[in-house]
């Protein structure tokens, strides 16, 4: 037996998300019944660039921080991935979210690999002007390896339009010319795609729409409970309040709110915007403990916020029949066990929350093009691809007796993998 370090990960007990990701891809190569080379090849980034960044603050100090971008993977197009800002980042977090990142543009079948970036700090705790600075130089120090035709990134946790503005401006002025097409989510002024910023959150939502069908529950007669309340999950509760779901618990980082006659997300979004949280919106009661939204009375919920957020330690407590991802990598593979013995679905987050990448792409291929389309074209074609990875995501896991999570990364590992083949690389 081969002493590979991403297999010794894999065996080591206490949960990662580099641990989980390396789990799902094992059980993956191993009902396509690929070999150990292949394994060792898909759980292992093709690139990894740790950088300084240093940074001037505002009172005239000088602070270390640190970034990385972890390009997994690149057989199938140029790598794609989200930058995050949070004091979690580290090197090991980032290779998990790259090798989701590949798993999710194959699935939905869009000419990407997977990439992820991050810099470890609190953006919350910085000026907008330092958030500036951090941003400027980390991308003048990946330089080098972003681009177009390379690497793109586009928001994460902790990261918005206006840093993918600072990004596409850094990159472009080093160039000498403007090339959008370097990040997506950004501002549409600057070429940003109509529909992008609510992309992620309108495909949980139809993906979410699709398991409530295929459970035999309708919309009016469903509760749901959305853990954060960011890019995704404040768009996802609202589209879910919109389509008729009685959304009876919201959480952010600060704690929970329930109302179980359902809360009115849009007056939940104007206490936000006046108070920064969630806690003391009036129109529900604050929940003693901020996770206790993860074990609520509710048909569905959709972690929308981190990793690791259902484990093996409450996994046996969740109430919900259907768990729909909005985040990367909330369910760990003990969790994803217990729920599936106790019959939940669980719609993984390479397809539930690839509504942002597809955006992304279309916001690509505007931007190479220079011609925009209009938001309702954006919807429909984002539609189509969501229902159809849903559709090939559900027969392959009925036809293969398998879990969605292990239909969906059958599918996107067996898709990386033809392509490593056709190129040759793998012969
Ligand atoms: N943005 C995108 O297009 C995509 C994002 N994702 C994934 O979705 C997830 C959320 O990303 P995004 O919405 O962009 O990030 P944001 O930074 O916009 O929002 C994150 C939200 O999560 C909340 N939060 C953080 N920790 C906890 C916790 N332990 N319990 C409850 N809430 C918590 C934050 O609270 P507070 O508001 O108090 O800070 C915030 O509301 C991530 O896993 C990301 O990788 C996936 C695909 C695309
Ligand atoms: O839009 C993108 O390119 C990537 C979004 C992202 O980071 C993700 O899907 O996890």
């Amino acid at each position: 037996m081969s002493t590979h370090p991403s297999r010794a990960l894999v065996a080591d007990a206490t949960p990662t998300p580099l641990k989980d990701a390396r789990a799902q891809l094992a059980e993956a190569v191993k009902i396509l019944g690929y070999d150990d080379g292949m394994y060792d090849m898909l759980a292992t980034p093709r690139r990894e660039v740790t950088v300084s960044v240093p940074l001037r603050r505002d009172d005239g100090s000088v602070e270390l921080l640190v970034g990385h971008r972890v390009q997994h993977n690149m057989s199938r197009g140029p790598s794609k991935g989200g930058l995050r800002y949070s004091p979690t980042v580290d090197l090991d977090e980032v290779r998990a979210l790259a090798m989701w990142m590949t798993w999710k543009c194959a699935l939905v079948d869009i000419p990407y690999g997977g990439a992820k970036g991050g810099i470890a700090f609190d953006p919350r705790e910085y000026s907008r002007a330092e958030i500036q600075r951090v941003t400027r130089r980390y991308t003048s120090e990946l330089m080098p390896i972003l681009g177009p035709t390379t690497d793109i990134p586009a928001p994460d946790i902790g990261t918005d339009s206006q840093v993918m503005a600072w990004m596409m401006d850094t990159y472009s002025v080093n160039k000498g010319f403007t090339i959008p097409g370097v990040v997506t989510g950004k501002p549409t002024q600057l070429g940003g795609s109509l529909g992008r910023a609510s992309a992620t959150s309108r495909g949980v939502v139809l993906v979410a729409l699709a398991a409530l069908r295929h459970r035999g529950l309708e919309p009016e007669r469903t509760t749901a409970a959305v853990q954060g309340f960011g890019k995704v999950g404040r768009d996802a509760a609202l589209f879910l309040w919109r389509a008729g779901v009685k959304v009876a618990v919201i959480s952010d980082q600060y704690g929970s709110v329930q109302n179980s006659f359902g809360i009115d997300v849009p007056a939940l979004e104007r206490h936000v915007d006046e108070s920064g949280s969630v806690v003391g919106f009036p129109g529900a009661d604050d929940l003693p403990h901020r996770d206790d939204l993860l074990v609520a009375d509710v048909d569905l919920l959709v972690p929308a916020a981190v990793e690791g957020v259902i484990h093996a330690g409450n996994a046996e407590s969740v109430r919900a029949s259907i768990v729909v991802e909005g985040a990367n990598g909330p369910t760990t593979p003990e969790a994803d066990r217990i729920l599936e013995d106790a019959g939940c679905l669980v719609v993984p987050d390479i397809l539930a929350n690839a509504g942002g990448v597809i955006v992304s792409y279309f916001e690509w291929v505007q931007a190479n093009q220079a011609y925009w389309w209009s938001e309702l074209d954006v919807e429909a074609r984002l539609k189509e691809r969501m229902d159809h990875a849903w559709e090939r995501v559900l027969s392959t896991a009925k036809s293969r007796d398998v879990s969605l999570r292990q239909a969906a990364t059958v599918l996107a590992i067996e898709t990386v993998a033809t392509a490593h083949l056709a190129r040759g690389l793998y012969p």
